[in-house]
C-alpha cells in the first residue's frame, strides 16, 4: 500500500476546551489509486492532509506511507518524506519567488533526485506554461500560479500526490483539462493522488470517494 491510514485522530488542545478534529479515520491507497475527499467546510480535509504530509502530528492512531509509520517522524524525517515519497499542491502554492516558472517546476523534482528534463517539457507544454517559463511567480496569475504549483509536483513524480482543491482558482473548462492532466499523468507514474475538493464533477473523475464528516468518515460508496 502507498498510504494506510488506521484509527488516526486530532485534537486540538489550544482553547478551554480541547477540539476534536479527526476521529478513528481509517482507510487504504493502493499504488496509482485516486480517491476524492469530499466534506463540509471543517469537517478536517486539510488536517488530515496535513499529517499525511507530516506538517502535523496526530493524537492517536497511525500512518504509513510506502509500509513505513510516519506518525513519530521529526521534523527532520517528515522532511525527507515529503522529498522522496509526497508531492504535496496545497492551497497556498508556495511557489518558490526568487525561481522563474522553469526552476519552480523542476524544483522539487531536483531534489528528490527524479528530475527528467523531457518529462518537465512535456507537462510544461500540456498545462500551457510555455509561454510562462522565464516569467517570476509574482508576475502570474493565482491560476498561473496553480498550474505551476500542479506542474511541479507532477514533475517529481511522487509515488504519493496530496492534493488540496488543486483546480480551486481555475476556471471550469480549465479545471477540467488540468484535472485530466493529473490522472492521465498519476497514470503514466503509478502515482496515486488523494485530492481534496468541494466540486462533485471533479470528484467524480477519482476511481474512489470518501465523506469526512465532523472528522469521520462516512462509509465509502462501492468504486465503479
Ligand atoms: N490549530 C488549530 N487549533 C484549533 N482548531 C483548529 C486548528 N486548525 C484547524 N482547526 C479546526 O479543525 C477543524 C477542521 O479544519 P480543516 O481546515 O481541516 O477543515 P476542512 O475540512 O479542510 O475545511 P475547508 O473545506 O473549509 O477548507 C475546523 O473546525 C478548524 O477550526
Amino acid at each position: 500500500m502507498v498510504l494506510k491510514i488506521s484509527n488516526l485522530a486530532k485534537r486540538y488542545e489550544t482553547g478551554a476546551d480541547p477540539v476534536e478534529v479527526l476521529r478513528d479515520v481509517s482507510f487504504e491507497m493502493a499504488a496509482g489509486d485516486t480517491l476524492a475527499l469530499e466534506g463540509e467546510s471543517g469537517s478536517g480535509k486539510s488536517t488530515l492532509l496535513h499529517l499525511v504530509a507530516g506538517l502535523d502530528r496526530a493524537s492517536a492512531g497511525q500512518i504509513e506511507v510506502e509500509g513505513v509509520d510516519i506518525t513519530g517522524f521529526t521534523d527532520t524525517q517528515s522532511a525527507r518524506l515529503r522529498r522522496e515519497s509526497v508531492g504535496l499542491i496545497f492551497q497556498q502554492f508556495n511557489l518558490i519567488p526568487s525561481l522563474n516558472v522553469q526552476s519552480n517546476i523542476a524544483f522539487h523534482a531536483r531534489l528528490s533526485g527524479r528530475y527528467d528534463p523531457h518529462w518537465a517539457d512535456e507537462l510544461t507544454d500540456k498545462i500551457g506554461l510555455r509561454d510562462h517559463l522565464n516569467k517570476y511567480p509574482e508576475a502570474l496569475s493565482g491560476g498561473q500560479q496553480q498550474r505551476v504549483a500542479i506542474a511541479r509536483a507532477l514533475a517529481a513524480r511522487s509515488k504519493l500526490l496530496l492534493a488540496d482543491e488543486p483546480t480551486g482558482n481555475l476556471d471550469e473548462t480549465t479545471a477540467d483539462a488540468v484535472l485530466a492532466l493529473m490522472l492521465e499523468s498519476a497514470a503514466q507514474t503509478h502515482t496515486a493522488i488523494l485530492m481534496v475538493t468541494h466540486s462533485t464533477r471533479q470528484a467524480a473523475r477519482m476511481r474512489r470517494r470518501l465523506t469526512l464528516s465532523r472528522g469521520t468518515i462516512l462509509a465509502e460508496p462501492p468504486s465503479v
